[in-house]
């Protein structure tokens, strides 16, 4: 019997279910790029993100990591759904999205020289519409910020879009000092969780990639 086959059927990458992206996030498409993965397509659901009364930053990202997911399986049956929301909590208050400057000015100013921790629900239907959902939680410490240097920040621009109005990916970098538990978690799409996800609904990400180099050193 040929073991290595009836273990991994699906080595080849050729069989795997779709992948379709329910994000708009430039960013997870870029973390889901760095371990191999190029979904099928993306798909945004675009829903409310408005916190609900008294919704805690980690019950916040769960539920809108689900309900993105489920919008999205819904318009593709048989496919694997992945969905996330990734939130910034200071203590019981979710800081928003910063979509103007004034937002991430104030965001800023409250993250300063303390600590806050960011969280990203992780939603994934499987293709038999079986549901897993995470959140997973890093910690970070900022270093006391002058008004100038946030007003230099802002003039960036680099907070657009972006929960709590900074990305750790770019200049805010120079903000932190310290940080605890998944970077990409931050960034907005914990890898190491979403990979075991995946593998759950049938998507191994290193299996694909070590099938697709032994595939070009045959070549
Ligand atoms: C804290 C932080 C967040 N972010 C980003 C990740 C997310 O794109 C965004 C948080 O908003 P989300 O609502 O999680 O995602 P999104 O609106 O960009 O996309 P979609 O809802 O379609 O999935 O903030 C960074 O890029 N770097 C950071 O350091």
């Amino acid at each position: 019997m040929n073991i290595r086959a009836a273990a991994s059927p699906d080595i080849s990458g050729k069989d795997r279910p779709r992948l379709i992206l329910a994000s708009g996030s430039p960013r997870r498409r870029e973390l889901l790029a760095q371990i191999g993965l190029v979904p099928d397509m993306i798909d945004p659901a675009d829903i409310d993100e408005t916190p609900l009364k008294d919704e805690l930053p980690p019950a916040h990202a769960t539920r809108l990591s689900r309900e993105k997911a489920a919008i999205v399986a819904a318009r593709h049956a048989g496919a694997v759904v992945l969905a996330a929301d990734t939130v910034v909590g200071l203590g019981r208050r979710i800081l928003p999205k910063a979509d103007d400057a004034d937002t991430a000015r104030r965001c800023l100013a409250l993250l300063q020289g303390r600590r806050h921790r960011v969280y990203t629900g992780v939603a994934l239907v499987g293709a038999d519409g079986r549901c897993w959902n995470r959140v997973v939680e890093s910690q970070v410490i900022f270093r006391t910020l002058s008004p100038a240097e946030i007003d230099q920040y802002i003039a960036t621009g680099d907070w657009k879009g972006k929960a709590g109005g900074y990305a750790i990916q770019g200049l805010a970098s120079l903000f932190v000092r310290q940080m605890g538990g998944s970077y990409s978690n931050v960034v907005g799409l914990p890898l190491t969780e979403v990979s075991g996800m995946l593998r759950a609904a049938g998507i191994d990400a290193l299996a694909l990639a070590a099938a697709a180099v032994r595939t070009s050193v045959a070549d």
